[in-house]
């Protein structure tokens, strides 16, 4: 599963570049979602998205390095830590792979706490698990009410 997010510009069209890049692997994708800024909180809201993706001819590297020339197309500037960007992809579970490896860490340390990913997870999988850390609804339930409610779905977009 993999998780988009933009901040900058044409926040839409940085989503569509990538699930268009992505659309030959393509098993679902989650409504648009517009999320209050987490981590860096003084920068403006973003649109978020999550994706399931299969492809039996990538691993979880190639699944990294699409989401990264995906990331290079929308002309991303490397910048602060969780700070603004066109659009982000981070690889959040590949069935069956645990990864310490700080290059890519999986499932992705931060699923967790981050309602922006748990709840379009949960519109396309309402089982869903983070592997070794529990269901995602259960995670979803046990962050702070504030954090849900930053999470509005756009009903009038969608990818
Ligand atoms: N599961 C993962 N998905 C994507 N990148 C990962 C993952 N695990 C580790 N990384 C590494 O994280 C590095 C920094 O990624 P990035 O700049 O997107 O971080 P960030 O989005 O600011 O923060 P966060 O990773 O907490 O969302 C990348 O170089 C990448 O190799
Ligand atoms: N709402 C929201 N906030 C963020 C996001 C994101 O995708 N959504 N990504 C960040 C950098 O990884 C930092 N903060």
């Amino acid at each position: 599963m993999l998780s988009l997010g933009s901040n900058l510009g044409d926040r839409l069209s940085y989503l569509r570049l990538a699930v268009d890049g992505l659309r030959d692997s393509l098993v679902a994708v989650s409504s648009v979602y517009e999320t209050a800024p987490w981590g860096v909180t003084d920068q403006p809201d973003f649109l978020n998205a999550v994706c399931i993706v299969a492809d039996p001819a990538r691993d979880h590297w190639a699944w990294l390095r699409a989401g990264q020339a995906l990331e290079r197309e929308a002309e991303r500037v490397r910048e602060q830590r969780w700070g603004p960007r066109t659009l982000d992809v981070d690889v959040v579970s590949v069935d069956g792979v645990r990864s310490a490896d700080p290059e890519l860490r999986l499932p992705h340390p931060g699923t967790a706490e981050r309602a922006t990913v748990l709840v379009p997870w949960l519109e396309l999988d309402p089982d869903a698990e983070v592997s070794d850390v529990g269901r995602a609804d259960a995670l979803l339930a046990a962050l702070p009410a504030a954090d849900r409610d930053g999470v509005r779905k756009r009903a009038d977009l969608s990818l």
